[in-house]
C-alpha cells in the first residue's frame, strides 16, 4: 500500500496540501521528520502508521520549548544533520536500518524539553532534575524520558508493530546516543573513536567493518554528537545565526545566575569579544578534532564540511583581530 505523501489518505489532496503547507513553517520539525521517514522507507519498513507518526511528531515539537537555542529548530536541524552524515559513503551499507530508525529518532527528540539552562547551573541551584538524576547528564537523561514517555499513548506509538526484542534494542541505542550528547563525555567518547579508528587502520581492510554491539554504538554516539555539533561546520550566514540565538540563550542564564547571587557562568558574560574567542576556543578544543576524526572515517566525503569549519574559525579571528586593535587604538 503506497505511503500517504501527506501522512493521511485524503479525497482532496491539493486542500490537505495548503492546509498542511503552513506547518512546515510553523511545524519544522514535524515537515522535516516526516519527510525523512518517507524518503528512507522507515514507514513501511516499520510498518509505522502514519497518522500515528504524525502525532507523536506534533507532541514532541510541542514540547520543546520556545527558547532561542535549543528549541523545536534545533531538533529539527540536528535530525537534517543525522540524515545527511548518514549518508557518507564512507559509511554506506554501514549500518542497517534498525540503527537508522534509532539514529534519526535520538536525534530529533536529543534535546526535547530543554530549559534553556545548562546542566551547572541546573546542579548548582539544586533543580529538581538535578536531585531526580543525581547530578549525572541531568538534561539529556530528561530529555530522552521525555521522548519516551510520548511514546507511551496509543495514538502516538509510532514503534507498536516493532516485536518487544526490537522495541528493547531500538530503546537502548536511543538512550546510549542521546545520552552521548553530554559534552561531559566528549573526551572520552572521542578517545575511544580514535582508539576504534586506530584499531581498523591496523586490521588493514580498507572498509570500515564494526561487528559487536559496543563498537557499532560508538561510532553511532560520536555521529549524533556530530550532528549537534555541526553548527559551525555550516556556511557563515547559517552558522553566525546559531551563535546569536546561543548567546541569548546563554547571556538569559548570566542574567539568572546574577539575580541569584551566583557566579555568571563564563559563556554567560554578555561582551563583545567573548563571541569570537569562546567560538576559537570551542572550535579548538571540541569541534575541530570531533569533525577531523569523523573526516579520517568517512575520507574524503567530509572535506567539504572540514574546510567550513577552517574557514568559520578564520572568520571569527580576522573579526576578533579587527575588535582588539580598534579598542587598543
Ligand atoms: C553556535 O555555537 C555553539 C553551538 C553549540 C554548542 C554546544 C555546546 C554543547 N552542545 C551540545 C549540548 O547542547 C548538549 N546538550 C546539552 C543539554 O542536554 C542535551 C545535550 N552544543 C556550543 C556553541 O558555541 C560554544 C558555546 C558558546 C561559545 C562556544
Ligand atoms: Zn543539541
Amino acid at each position: 500500500t503506497p505511503i500517504p505523501e501527506l501522512g493521511v489518505e485524503t479525497p482532496q489532496p491539493e486542500e490537505l496540501r495548503v492546509e498542511l503547507n503552513p506547518i512546515s513553517g510553523e511545524r519544522p520539525l514535524t515537515a522535516i521528520t516526516y519527510r525523512i521517514f518517507q524518503e528512507r522507507d522507515l514507514i513501511r519498513t516499520f510498518s509505522i502508521e502514519p497518522h500515528k507518526l504524525l502525532s507523536y511528531l506534533f507532541a514532541l515539537e510541542d514540547s520543546y520549548q520556545q527558547v532561542p537555542y535549543h528549541n523545536k529548530l534545533h531538533g529539527a536541524d540536528v535530525c537534517q544533520s543525522m540524515h545527511v552524515l548518514l549518508n557518507s559513503s564512507g559509511i554506506k551499507d554501514v549500518f542497517n536500518e534498525f540503527e537508522i530508525l534509532a539514529a534519526i529518532f535520538a536525534a530529533v527528540v536529543h534535546d526535547v524539553h530543554h530549559s534553556g539552562l545548562t546542566n551547572p547551573f541546573l546542579i548548582k541551584t539544586k533543580n529538581d532534575l538535578a536531585i531526580l538524576y543525581n547530578n549525572e547528564s541531568v538534561l539529556e537523561n530528561h530529555h530522552v524520558a521525555v521522548a519516551f514517555k510520548l511514546l507511551q499513548a496509543d495514538e502516538r506509538n509510532i514503534f507498536s508493530n516493532l516485536s518487544a526484542e526490537q522495541m528493547e534494542t531500538l530503546r537502548k541505542r536511543v538512550v546510549d546516543m542521546v545520552l552521548a550528547t553530554d559534552m561531559a563525555k566528549h573526551k572520552t567518547l572521542l578517545a575511544d573513536f580514535q582508539n576504534l579508528l586506530e584499531a581498523k587502520k591496523m586490521s588493514g581492510n580498507d572498509y570500515l567493518t564494526l561487528e559487536s554491539y559496543d563498537d557499532r554504538i560508538l561510532v553511532l554516539k560520536n555521529l549524533i554528537h556530530c550532528a549537534d555539533l555541526s553548527n559551525m561546520t555550516k556556511p557563515l550566514d547559517t552558522y553566525s545565526k546559531w551563535i546569536d540565538r546561543l548567546m541569548v540563550e546563554f547571556w538569559k542564564q548570566g542574567d539568572a545566575e546574577r539575580d541569584l547571587g551566583l557566579d555568571i557562568s563564563p559563556m554567560c558574560v554578555r561582551s563583545p569579544t567573548t563571541k569570537d574567542k569562546h567560538q576559537i576556543g570551542f572550535i579548538n578544543s571540541f569541534v575541530h578534532p570531533l569533525w577531523e576524526t569523523w573526516g579520517s572515517l568517512v575520507y574524503p566525503d567530509a572535506n567539504t564540511i572540514l574546510e567550513t569549519l577552517a574557514q568559520n574559525r578564520e572568520w571569527h579571528e580576522a573579526s576578533l583581530a579587527a575588535l582588539t586593535s580598534s579598542t587598543t587604538d
